[in-house]
């Protein structure tokens, strides 16, 4: 195994940059430049000098982490530099000629971690998301999936289905010959993995944690002319998208990504929705506009003839101070001239962005882990109809693959290999 190293602190230059080394030779490639190491886990003050022609590189702090008990797993070294470019450059350089050193790949100690079972798949995940949080919502959420409040759920569920899985092998005990329950206890088995999978259900139908990271998409559309590049901008606050009396302008899809009351949005601007066009650029803009509006999360729009069918939409009134057109069936009258209806409007937003976004104190799958966790309802649905002890077996195994899919563990299959061993070959 490699030992790694890399500056964890960010960009130099900086006031300080932790440089960390992590694996076998951890240690001792650290005192090849600090000379004798502090004592473990002390901070300790040590000149840093080039192993090969002794030159001084930097006065730091050094710190010592004993494995497996560290963020990795293995041994590991901080060096607190000065943050300067060419201090940090010269260290590198330094550590890079030792023999069984390089530089790490992005991610690898949270991989190392992972590897050594410091962490599973799903807090690995939220590590990401918390490096990338912007907003407090998304590090609450993010700092809840590091402390394993998934992985505690998908350990709930796995009880349960070992629970189930230990139902079929007291049932396979019972019937001698043949592998058919009696109807009671099929029942019974058949109802537990009915619940478990509407249970799972229940948590899978909620909002994937993306739309907490990425942003609610709110796509505003409509036909040529309407406003939308005009009440984009005058959501922002800033002049993001060209706006003119010319029909057709907008060709592109604008996205415009904006903090707002907590809630991370992306706002998206697209070409007017023009029945037919003979300009091919136009034309192509619209064909983008249409495929925006499948991604949308909210719908805002800004025409007279009713909506496109969206399961979230705001029907605006746009350009209300103008006169002249109906304002029957519309949600909310905006006016980007004169800035009347447009808090309104983010106040309706944030109300819509509480129903779509993930509850703040419930546990949320991303979109990876929704997939596995649908998958293992699935299995555990066709589980609750399946008559065929051995078929049932194989479904709930199915379930348990998914669910270690999502933490990332693999060999966990013991207590199912002792089910299975028992069965005749060819069945
Ligand atoms: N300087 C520095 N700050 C940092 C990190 C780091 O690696 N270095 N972290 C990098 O991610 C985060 C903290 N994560 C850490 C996770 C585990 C251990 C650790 O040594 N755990 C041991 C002992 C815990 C203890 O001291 O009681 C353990 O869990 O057994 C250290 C940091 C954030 N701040
Ligand atoms: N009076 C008034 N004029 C507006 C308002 N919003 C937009 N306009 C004008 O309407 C015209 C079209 O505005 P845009 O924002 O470019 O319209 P659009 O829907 O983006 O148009 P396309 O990109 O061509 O589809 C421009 O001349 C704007 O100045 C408004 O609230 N009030
Ligand atoms: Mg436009």
């Amino acid at each position: 195994m490699d030992t790694i190293f890399a500056v964890s602190s960010g960009a130099p230059p900086a006031a300080i940059a932790v440089l960390r080394l992590s694996g076998p030779q951890a240690f001792a490639a650290a005192g090849r430049l600090a000379g004798t190491l502090p004592e473990s886990r002390r901070a300790g003050l040590r000149a840093l000098h080039d192993p090969v022609d002794g030159a001084l590189l930097d006065r730091a702090l050094v710190l010592t982490f004993p494995g497996p008990r560290t963020a990795s797993g293995e041994d590991l070294v901080e060096l607190h530099l000065h943050g300067g470019r060419a201090v940090v450059r010269a260290v590198e350089a330094a550590l890079g000629a030792i023999a069984g050193l390089r530089p790490a790949e992005p991610g690898e100690f949270t991989r190392r971690a992972l590897l050594n079972g410091r962490l599973d798949l799903s807090e690995a995940e939220g590590l990401g998301d918390l490096l990338m949080a912007e907003t407090e919502a998304q590090r609450r959420m993010a700092v809840r999936a590091t402390e394993g409040e998934v992985r505690r759920q998908v350990e709930a569920w796995a009880q349960r289905l070992l629970a189930i899985a230990a139902q079929v092998e007291a049932q396979l005990d019972h019937s001698d010959e043949d592998d058919v329950a009696g109807a009671d206890s099929l029942g019974r088995l058949h109802a537990a993995a009915g619940v478990l999978a509407r249970d799972i259900v229940s948590v899978t139908a909620r909002p994937p944690v993306e739309r907490l990271r990425d942003g609610l998409r709110v796509v505003l559309a409509g036909p040529p002319n309407a406003g939308k590049s005009t009440l984009l901008n005058a959501m922002i606050e800033r002049d993001a998208a060209i706006v003119s009396p010319i029909a057709g302008t907008t060709r592109d899809r604008i996205e415009a990504p904006v903090v707002r009351g907590g809630t991370a949005w992306l706002l998206i601007d697209t070409a007017g929705l023009a029945e037919a066009t003979a300009d091919p650029i136009e034309a192509i803009g619209i064909g983008r506009a249409r495929a925006a509006l499948d991604e949308a999360d909210i719908l805002l729009w800004l025409g007279d003839d009713a909506p496109p069918p969206h399961p979230a939409t705001l029907w605006l009134h746009a350009r209300a101070d103008l006169p002249g057109r109906a304002e029957t069936g519309k949600d909310l009258a905006v006016s980007a001239a004169t800035g009347a209806g447009i808090d309104l409007l983010w106040a309706r937003l944030e109300r819509l962005a509480e129903m779509l976004l993930p509850p703040p104190d419930m546990v949320a799958l991303n979109q990876r882990q929704r997939a596995l966790a649908s998958d293992a309802a699935a299995a555990l649905s066709r589980a609750a109809l399946q008559h065929d002890l051995l078929l049932l077996a194989e479904e709930l195994r199915a379930a348990r693959r998914a669910f270690d899919a999502i933490t990332g563990r693999a060999g966990v299959e013991a207590m199912l290999d002792a089910l299975f061993s028992r069965f005749c070959i060819g069945k």
